[in-house]
């Protein structure tokens, strides 16, 4: 599949420190990149390179087949960008704001009209276009800034965390208008630092920790990572010995001993591995009371990729 964007060796240093180290990653056309990462991990950094508000120590960014180094004008004119925080004339209304921005992409009058209406009202903000952007809500202000972003019919559209801080109604409603956008053929890089809340629309994920990418795939293979379930089993006379021999069963990736007799194991494997676990206990003098298998979410393997899950 060919890639939309294609990130390679990247480095960025502030003051001594590398917050980018060595960042590769591609985002194949037509899909849904998540870039999840913690604070301070260094997705704004990247989207600021990406987007040539910034500019890398080292590394090569190649978008649409254009080198970001050589050709970041005609870049600019396939991509869109969400920014973490917009600004807007509080005084204006929505669709003089985006007259005002069309026409500083040259559109005319009449166009500028034309494509804001339409804009507007593919984001959700048909009604409220002539209110003024001061009384907007900062789920409505996302989505002006998501029309904004699209007044040059961008092939690319990046989005930085563009559904922090917006109550449950406006993740839905900004999760929705990507998802549009992405079936009209727009490819999305899309940061979060929540992957529940963007995990239902992504095709492809990316994990940064420390400038690095730390795991990366689609969202089934990313389950996949680590473990893909866990099993809790209860044993009454659980022994070091059977704690051993479990661990050494080839799907077993790691085992935590609980509180009250229970043993956790965390499992990788495509079938019903529970009668063998059982049977295994038992045959070695394990008396098993319960055992319980519960698939890991992704947000389970999103906190063991990024070592946040003890
Ligand atoms: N202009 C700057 N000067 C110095 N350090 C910076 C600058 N911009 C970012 N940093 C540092 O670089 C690191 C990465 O920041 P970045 O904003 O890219 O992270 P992030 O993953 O986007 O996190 P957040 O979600 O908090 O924005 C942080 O430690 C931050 O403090």
């Amino acid at each position: 599949m060919a890639a939309a964007i294609s990130i390679k060796g990247l480095y960025k240093k502030y003051g001594p420190r590398y917050v980018l180290d060595n960042l590769s990653f591609d985002v194949e056309k037509g899909s849904i990149y998540g870039f999840l990462g913690q604070n301070g991990a260094g997705k704004t950094t990247t989207i600021k390179i990406l987007s040539g508000l910034s500019i890398p120590d080292e590394g090569q960014i190649i978008i649409d087949n254009m080198d970001l180094s050589a050709e970041a004008d005609n870049i600019k004119n396939i991509l869109g960008l969400v920014p973490q925080d917009s600004e807007f004339y509080d005084e204006r209304t929505a669709l003089s704001q985006m007259n005002y921005f069309a026409s500083l992409k040259g559109l005319s009058k009449s166009e500028a009209q034309e494509v804001s209406n339409l804009l507007l009202e593919r984001v959700g903000l048909q009604s409220e276009m002539t209110k003024k952007v001061g009384s907007f809500s900062h789920g409505m202000k996302k989505r002006l800034s998501i029309a904004q972003a699209l007044l040059n019919d961008p092939k690319i559209l990046i989005l930085d965390e563009p559904t922090n801080g917006l109550d449950p109604v406006g993740v839905r409603q900004v999760k929705q208008i990507i998802q549009e956008c992405n079936e009209n053929g727009i490819t999305i890089l899309v940061s979060s630092h929540n992957l529940l809340e963007v995990q239902e629309i992504c095709t492809h994920i990316g994990i940064l920790k420390n400038g690095k990418l730390i795991t990366e795939g689609t969202i089934e293979e990313i389950r996949r990572l680590e473990s893909n379930g866990v099993i809790t089993v209860g044993i009454y006379n659980i022994s070091p010995e059977i704690v051993d021999l479990v661990e050494n069963m080839d799907y077993v990736v790691k085992t935590k001993i609980k509180e009250n007799n229970i043993l956790e194991i965390y499992v990788n494997s495509e079938v019903d591995v529970k009668p063998e676990l059982n049977k295994l206990i038992v045959e070695n003098g394990g008396q098993v009371f319960k055992l319980i298998e519960n698939s890991l979410s992704l947000e389970d393997a999103y906190l063991n990729a990024t070592g946040m899950k003890e």
